[in-house]
């Protein structure tokens, strides 16, 4: 990290744009292993209303240098599917079945202080509101440099210097005179930038951020993505985007996991899903979607909620609320399969639309 910096410290925005970076990248991407492997991840809450199946079977994997959209509608299951990645689900939620492999690893099987080795080192997480993840009684440089006091077990002084140059890189101005501010001191979306750049510190290869723009206005919004986007880039850290925002996907994304009702039902390269979506609810969300482009709207959101989870219908999870449901789709309960090159859908039906 530090060797990095001293060579980078030129350009203002030559963040990440080191030869050895560019390099490892490429090395990274033959290898053909995916970053991420979710394998049938049951996450299950017992709660008096019975077990709330939150994830219920979801696969899904993350390529190597690869933004991944995960969207649905909420209480689909989004984060807590991020939550069990990272090990952060809290009673009384856990992991009853499945495999989460990183980098070859099972992460549901690593104890609590293998997970804090990998945390914050290995894979970092962003959130909608950057409170959850700061402390408001450090200043902003302490807690930006914190996970290289852990991780790298670097100086108090080094770890400052570095926090500097990590605020620079997430376009926080004049970062040596903000350095010393608290949490409350920032915007928002300087407090968005802030929380990246402490999920940065230790350079993960994997980022997991769940909505991370939600809570911002439009224009401040465009600019955190644009952040990840040249993160991605720059770095190939492989990045987990959750959002219900297609918009969001559509611009940031490489490929998407469309969630419904604690699965995945749909998952594709954006190509693929915006121009040939196969399971009706992933066409329901695209046509909720507000057309810029046009005057007269003709929107259709989708009719009805998201089923219980401690108690999802017999047959298909969406038939409920499926256009295009047959007596086949109350009882045959579907599962991912694939319908195009790197495209699956879980509807019975391969092109029901
Ligand atoms: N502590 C809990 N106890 C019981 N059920 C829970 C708990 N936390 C989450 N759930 C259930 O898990 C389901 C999924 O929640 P989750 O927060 O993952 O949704 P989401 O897709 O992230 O939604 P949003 O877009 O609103 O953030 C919800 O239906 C919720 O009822
Ligand atoms: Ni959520």
């Amino acid at each position: 990290m530090s060797e990095r910096v001293a060579s980078e410290r030129t350009g203002e925005h030559g963040a990440y744009t080191e030869a050895s970076d560019e390099e490892e990248f490429e090395l990274i991407r033959r290898d053909g292993e995916p970053i991420l492997s979710v394998q049938d991840l049951r996450t299950h809450f017992d709660t008096e209303e019975g077990t709330v199946k939150a994830d219920d079977g979801v696969s899904f994997e993350i390529e190597e240098g690869e933004i991944l959209g995960l969207v649905g509608e909420s209480g689909c299951g989004k984060s807590v599917t991020s939550l069990s990645i990272m090990r952060l689900l809290q009673r009384p939620g856990y992991i009853a079945d499945g495999r989460i492999m990183f980098r070859g690893e099972d992460l549901a099987t690593k104890t609590k202080e293998e997970m804090r080795r990998i945390r914050g080192n290995r894979m970092a997480m962003i959130f909608q509101e950057p409170m959850t993840a700061m402390n408001p009684v450090f200043d902003i440089g302490w807690q930006v440099g914190e996970p290289l006091r852990i991780h790298q077990e670097m100086s108090r002084s080094a770890s400052r210097t570095e926090a500097i140059e990590l605020m620079r890189r997430v376009g926080i101005p004049s970062p040596e005179d903000r350095i010393d501010d608290y949490p409350h001191q920032f915007s928002g979306g300087m407090r968005q930038r802030a929380m990246i750049a402490m999920a940065l510190a230790c350079e993960p290869d994997l980022l997991v951020a769940d909505e991370p723009t939600t809570a911002l206005d439009v224009t401040i919004q465009a600019q955190i993505l644009d952040l990840i986007r040249e993160l991605n880039d720059r770095l190939g850290m492989s990045v987990l985007l959750i959002t219900h925002n297609l918009g969001v996907v559509a611009g940031t994304c490489d490929r998407v996991a469309v969630m419904y009702a604690g699965r995945i039902v749909e998952y594709g390269t954006v190509e693929e899903i915006f121009n040939d979506p196969r399971h009706p609810y992933t066409k329901g969300l695209i046509n909720a979607v507000p057309d810029p482009t046009r005057d007269e709207q003709d929107l259709h959101p989708i009719t009805g909620n998201v089923p219980s989870l401690a108690d999802t219908p017999e047959g298909c999870n969406f038939a409920p609320r499926c256009p295009y449901a047959t007596e086949q789709c109350q009882t045959d309960d579907p599962r991912l399969r694939e319908v195009d090159d790197d495209h699956y859908s879980a509807c019975i039906w391969e092109d029901p639309l």
